[in-house]
């Protein structure tokens, strides 16, 4: 069975692009202009709503219910700080009403609406490792955030102790069950693609 370190071998190169990509420079300076930051946030907030679904397959989908309980205490807080920021953040940006999907969101809800309708346990997990591990992999290689709360919230989100243990408990889940490769291999295209449509 493929472990999540080998998964994450395997497919190295987008997922170093994506961890290295400008945008995540920026946010780390502080210096993306607003209105990247807008259309970035405007499409992470259609994101965000088919992820908070997913953890909800994973609830329902999982074998056992240790893990269940740990997803389903996760779905909780991102459905409480998380939602606070993106209604702060869009606010500040000026931006009213919901965006229209581009490609790499598109795709992802694609992906996230596939795998929550299969209700397969494995492939649920593989995909909502691949967004939680590789925000925890970009937010870690920052240094100290900026002051401005936009941008601290936004990095500090992606990492501290809670935050890599969530990650680890979704690494053990995936080394447990088994990973969808193609699945994760997707997941992994699309963000490095979710990224680069933040600039236009
Ligand atoms: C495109 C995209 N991929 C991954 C994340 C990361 N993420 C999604 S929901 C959530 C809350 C923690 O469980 C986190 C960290 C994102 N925001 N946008």
């Amino acid at each position: 069975m493929v472990t999540s370190a080998e998964l994450r071998r395997r497919h190295a190169s987008p997922w170093e692009a994506a961890v290295g990509h400008r945008f995540v420079d920026e946010l780390g300076a502080g210096t993306v202009d607003d209105a990247v930051l807008a259309r970035y946030l405007a499409q992470d907030a259609l994101f965000l709503d088919a992820f908070v679904a997913l953890l909800g397959a994973a609830v329902a989908a999982s074998d056992r219910p240790g893990p269940r309980m740990v997803v389903a205490r996760q779905l909780g807080l991102v459905a409480g700080d998380e939602d606070d920021y993106f209604t702060r953040a869009l606010a500040r940006l000026g931006v009213t009403g919901p965006a229209t999907p581009a490609d790499p969101t598109a795709g992802f809800l694609t992906l996230m609406d596939d795998a929550r309708r299969s209700a397969d346990y494995p492939t649920v997990m593989t995909v909502l490792l691949v967004a939680e591990w590789l925000y925890l992999d970009w937010a870690e290689r920052l240094g100290d955030a900026p002051s401005d709360w936009l941008y601290a919230e936004w990095v500090e989100l992606h990492r501290g102790p809670a935050f890599a243990a969530w990650v680890g408990f979704l690494r053990d889940e995936v080394d447990r069950v088994g990973a969808d490769e193609p699945a994760f291999a997707r997941a992994v295209e699309l963000e490095l693609a979710f990224f680069e449509a933040a600039y236009g």
